[in-house]
């Protein structure tokens, strides 16, 4: 069974729940997108879900059916076990309240201040002056901006203008925080800023995260579990190590291709040796995670299976603070040996992929 798995993976008492969501949209010409075409996925208390995907496979619809800024046709959504579906407007009101939400262009107010932009969801829900104040202030030190308070967002860059959001999001106190494409707009640098941020946000807050992005970087940086969207439907889900390692679907491996993946430059290949008559010539990527030794892996399967592994190249690298091993070898033997001992490498927990399907 793969470590990963399309279908949901249910937890216990989840803060949210979505169960079998649709939205299809219909254009002038009558033809119909499914955005979403029956998407269930379950987030725990606490985690930094990730849900990852091309342009236009449904992520921001679906983050947006979280707190029903769209709703969806069909399906549940579930919020701390209550369906949002089921409230009437003054009861949804008040609920997302607990739900906060940040944008990939920061969505302020170019009028007002830092701190009348922080202060803004708190005037809507009526907190008194001195409350709104004292609470701005707090969520201004939390992010590291106390000293903007009074500058415009025309005066901050753009990692600023994002923690200025994250305040405003976080002033009402939500139990629960959406990302939208958050660090989209940033470069690496700042990404890793913000994404630092939100995860010591996450653990002082005890918040509950969600966040979609098209960066498997982002993922592997930041998030525990992610989904992983194409056509509106969630491709596989898994803990990110898992769907890193062992990837599933080809649109999964080919995005974490991108981010962990070799690739072998094609002058290398063409100074590899060919195979000998009646022999194949194989270029496995094998990632060693967990407790197998690399070095006698290789020579034990070299004896056992009389085939020659040659090292290409390889690396370590860690996700979630999880390390793990990637190598490049050029395998050589008859085909059947060769099975057997990729058949024998998987037995062993090590993920193999063949590296032509890693572009
Ligand atoms: N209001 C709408 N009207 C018509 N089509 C829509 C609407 N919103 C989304 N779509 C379509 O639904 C599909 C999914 O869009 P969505 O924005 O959810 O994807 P996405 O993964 O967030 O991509 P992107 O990063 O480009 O926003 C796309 O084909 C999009 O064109």
């Amino acid at each position: 069974m793969p470590a990963s798995s399309p279908g949901v993976s249910p937890v216990p008492s989840p803060v949210i729940r979505l169960r079998g969501l649709t939205r299809h949209f219909r254009n002038r010409q009558g033809s119909v997108t499914k955005a979403l075409d029956g998407v269930s996925l379950d987030v725990a208390a606490g985690e930094i879900f990730g849900i990852v995907g091309r342009s236009g496979a449904g992520k921001s619809t679906l983050i947006r059916c979280v707190n029903l800024l769209e709703r969806p046709a069909e399906g549940e959504v579930l919020v701390f076990g209550e369906n949002l579906l089921t409230l009437d407007d003054a009861a949804l009101r008040q609920r997302r309240r607990g739900i906060g939400m940040v944008f990939q262009h920061f969505n302020l107010l170019s009028s007002r201040t830092v701190a009348g932009n922080v202060a803004f969801p708190l005037e809507v829900a009526g907190m008194p002056r001195a409350e709104r104040d004292a609470r701005v202030a707090e969520v201004l030190a939390l992010v590291g901006l106390a000293q903007k308070a009074e500058a415009y967002p025309a005066q901050l860059s753009g990692g600023q203008k994002q923690r200025v959001g994250i305040a405003r999001a976080l002033a009402p106190r939500p139990r629960i925080l959406l990302c939208d494409e958050a660090t989209s707009a940033l470069d690496p640098e700042t990404t890793h800023d913000i994404l630092g941020l939100i995860r010591s946000l996450r653990d002082k807050l005890d918040l509950t995260v969600l966040l979609i992005t098209h960066e498997m970087a982002v993922v592997k940086e930041i998030c525990d579990r992610v989904a992983v969207m194409e056509a509106g439907q969630v491709l596989e889900q898994g803990r990110v190590f898992d769907v890193f390692t062992r990837p599933a679907h080809p649109t999964t491996r080919s995005f974490v291709a991108g981010t962990i993946g070799h690739s072998v430059p094609p002058g290398t290949v063409a100074r590899l040796p060919p195979p000998r008559p009646g022999e194949e010539r194989r270029l496995l990527q094998v990632l060693f995670a967990g407790p197998n030794s690399t070095r006698a892996v290789i020579s034990e399967a070299s004896r056992r299976f009389g085939i020659d592994l040659d090292i290409i190249s390889g690396r370590i690298d860690e996700i979630a603070g999880e390390p793990f091993g990637l190598m490049a070898l050029a395998a050589y033997g008859a085909a059947p040996r060769l099975d057997e001992a990729v058949a024998w490498f998987e037995e062993l927990g090590l993920a193999v992929t063949p590296l032509a399907e890693v572009r």
